[in-house]
């Protein structure tokens, strides 16, 4: 960010520092712990780091119904971390094929579940699809998303304490360079890339 002017550089840096240890010691903490893994599991088992933030702006537009914001796709690696301003425009995709709006709320971060949890929690937890509409014709839109990573070196598979006779294994093991290249290509078409890790229940 050596390029960016001092005034948006600083106060991103200060962003992603306070962030970046928010995501680790708290919100890793309680998805951990909700999992039933103890809540060091993300920070200290998985060496989760913030690796990576993107900072978007969404111009306006005169004739908004006739354009894509941002195209529809999950995210990859544990989970998101997104700060939004109060125009709106982000739909997630639910059940039966339709979209819903996420109207932002003052002073709330959203915390997205993605592709690399779902897999540990052995789909306990859900990666959502979601993309971007441009709403306004006068207000540009901007949002901030933080994503949470694994060690590259970790091997992904489901953890074996959510393993159960109940519910078997529903994925088999794989490592982050096969996540990656799965991912190639997927961007705008629904993306999730991981049912081909899927092993089918008999
Ligand atoms: O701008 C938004 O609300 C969503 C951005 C997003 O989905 C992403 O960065 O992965
Ligand atoms: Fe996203």
């Amino acid at each position: 960010m050596g390029h960016f002017p001092a005034s948006c550089r600083d106060p991103l840096l200060e962003y992603h520092r306070v962030m970046a240890e928010f995501g680790k010691k708290k919100i890793g903490a309680l998805l951990s712990e909700a999992l039933g893994v103890g809540a060091e599991w993300l920070e200290k088992t998985m060496q989760m780091e913030a690796a990576s933030m993107a900072s978007h702006y969404y111009p306006p537009c005169p004739e908004p119904a006739k354009v894509i914001g941002g195209m529809d796709h999950t995210d990859p690696f544990l989970f998101t971390v997104l700060v939004q301003d109060a125009v709106g425009g982000l739909v997630v995709h639910v059940d039966h094929g339709e979209w819903i709006d996420v109207p932002p709320v003052a002073g709330t971060l959203l915390i997205n579940i993605t592709e690399l949890l779902k897999v540990f929690s052995n789909d306990e937890y859900i990666s959502i699809d979601h993309r971007v509409r441009v709403k306004s014709m006068k207000e540009s839109r901007v949002s901030i998303a933080l994503f949470f990573n694994p060690s590259d070196s970790h091997i992904i598979e489901p953890l074996p304490e959510l393993v159960t006779a109940d519910k078997p294994r529903r994925y088999r093991s794989f490592t982050m360079t096969e996540f990656m290249e799965s991912r190639k290509g997927k961007f705008g078409n629904g993306s999730s890339s991981i049912q081909q890790f899927a092993l089918t229940s008999e």
